[in-house]
């Protein structure tokens, strides 16, 4: 049995999920089950019900009975209200761009399909069952990421989930790209024939930008905690002073995660030596790492709370109050606080990068790293003169820094005003949220660069310090990364390495914390 078969499913039943959810559907860790409790599909079906009543009693419906956005103005005579859903993700057919990965397009459909099981968008429960068949049967939608301004919802790149459910476009079936409808008949699943208000209720929603956020929320968790290893290493790489972390000095600056940063360094750093005695104070980026570090630490769970939820919202217009028979028209679908929340993210992460970076060039500086080689090469004797070492490394952290830290200009205060001025104020969300994919990756190869520099610096501080112990923490990791990277003594390409380390922080190889 796969773990996605062994483990709980995550349950779509109108209660709240988490980021953590998402991701172990994302993952493929876990299965997507719709509820079969007959009072939540008695819900969800009178939702859709509700809409049939109004259009048979000739009510205006905006979407149903109307064209869309500011269209709203023209009415569509009930013989073709059948129609318009399909017309509504056809010409939103315009997406660009490179395609999400399918652990990126899992997401989307766990996030639509949630929202979606609030009740409140007027869908019927089959709708419900074909989303929870493409997480089931891995038929993923292919969808461009570029096309969305976040605030109609991202209805270019969620047409591309309305068209496959209804068995029209592409998708990535078992590694391969192929026609919806081919692999539908192959799967026996008929495709759907939407409903009146269903098109837009699929589109019209913070479903992409959701998605994105869950998984730059969790990449952004674990480099905060791996940063934090990697400086408690540079401190003895750097013989820095471990008692800049001291509990006392913390004690007095109460930012939980600061404190949190500096409690997990101490730990890290218990028995290590006192540092050299050339300094009183080290530099910033050593002294100051629990204040950088801990403004990204301190903001997770604020970040958590905005995208949480955002994913238990129903996301949608207009909003179907079942309990009062009414149709509300508002805008639900605009993803302000996934946008605010991804534009600080991006910041927050690039700023480690820029942290790291400016440990590493203290360590290969043989001006500052306190004895070690310049370079910090391995090589010595007669072959140290053509030995580089890792002076190619630091220049492209450099160059990762920089792109990464280029990449934090807040999407969301460009805002156009687009859709005959209908859409006059949008989030920009989507934009945001790819910036922020962008930055963690840039972000994670600083990291990855950092790790070989870590291994090969506390090596060479060993050969000057014999004695030095490092506690059985910190022996630990050191262990498994030189399991993972030999020694740089004669020069090599280390783009190999960078990738295997990449690999490893992706899948969060290490137990970091405290
Ligand atoms: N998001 C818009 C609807 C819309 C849908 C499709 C469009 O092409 C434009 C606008 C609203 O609910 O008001």
């Amino acid at each position: 049995m796969t773990s996605e078969q062994q483990r709980e499913p995550v349950r779509f039943d109108g209660q709240r999920l988490n980021i953590e959810d998402v991701l172990a559907l994302a993952q493929r860790q876990r299965r997507a089950e719709l509820s079969p409790e007959p009072a939540f599909r008695a819900r969800i079906a009178a939702g859709a019900e509700l809409i049939e009543r109004l259009l048979r009693d000739e009510g205006v419906v905006y979407g149903v009975t109307t064209g869309y956005g500011d269209s709203c103005t023209v009415n569509v005579p009930p013989a073709l209200v059948a129609e318009l859903p399909h017309h509504l993700y056809t010409y939103h057919g315009c997406g660009m761009g490179r395609f999400l990965t399918p652990e990126e397009t899992r997401a989307v459909l766990a996030a639509r399909l949630q929202s979606l099981s609030q009740g409140h968008s007027g869908v019927s429960v089959e709708l419900l069952q074909q989303l929870q068949l493409l997480l089931l049967h891995d038929v993923l939608p292919l969808i461009p990421a570029e096309g969305s301004v976040g605030a109609s919802g991202d209805l270019t790149p969620l047409s591309y989930v309305a068209a496959v459910l209804c068995g029209e476009r592409e998708v990535w079936f078992k590694d391969e790209r192929r026609a919806a409808a081919e692999v539908f008949a192959e799967l026996g699943i008929t495709p759907l024939r939407l409903r009146p208000k269903e098109g837009l209720a699929i589109m019209n929603g913070t479903a992409v930008m959701t998605a994105l956020a869950s998984l730059a929320f969790d990449r952004a968790s674990y480099l905060a905690q791996l940063a934090t290893r990697l400086t408690a290493c540079n401190v003895l790489v750097a013989d820095g002073n471990p008692a800049h972390f001291d509990e006392t000095l913390f004690a007095v600056k109460p930012h939980a995660g600061q404190q949190r940063v500096a409690a997990s360094l101490r730990a890290d750093l218990a028995g290590a030596p006192a540092g050299a005695s050339h300094r009183l104070q080290d530099r910033y980026s050593l002294r100051c790492a629990p204040h950088v570090i801990g403004v990204l630490e301190d903001a997770l769970p604020f970040l958590r709370a905005q995208i949480e939820n955002e994913l238990n919202s129903a996301n949608d217009n207009p909003i179907i109050d079942v309990a009062s028979g009414r149709v509300l028209h508002g805008g639900h679908f605009y993803g302000g606080h996934i946008a605010f929340a991804m534009d600080s993210l991006k910041q927050l992460v690039a700023n480690i990068a820029d942290l790291l970076d400016r440990q590493l060039a203290l360590i290969v500086d043989a001006r500052y790293n306190h004895g070690l080689p310049a370079n910090l090469s391995g090589a010595t004797g007669e072959r140290a003169p053509i030995n580089h070492g890792l002076k190619a490394l630091q220049i492209s952290v450099s160059a990762w820094t920089a792109e990464a830290l280029k990449l934090t200009m807040p999407a969301s205060v460009f805002s156009r005003s687009t859709e005959c001025h209908n859409q006059d104020k949008v989030s920009m969300g989507t934009i945001a949220a790819r910036d922020c994919l962008r930055v963690l990756e840039l972000v994670e190869q600083v990291a990855a660069a950092m790790l070989i520099a870590a291994r090969q610096g506390l090596e060479l501080r060993r050969r000057v310090n014999p004695t030095l112990a490092l506690n059985e923490r910190l022996a630990a990791f050191e262990a498994d990364l030189a399991d993972r990277v030999a020694l740089v003594v004669e020069d090599r390409a280390l783009d190999a390495d960078l990738h295997v380390l990449l690999e490893a922080i992706r899948a969060q190889a290490w137990e970091l914390s405290a």
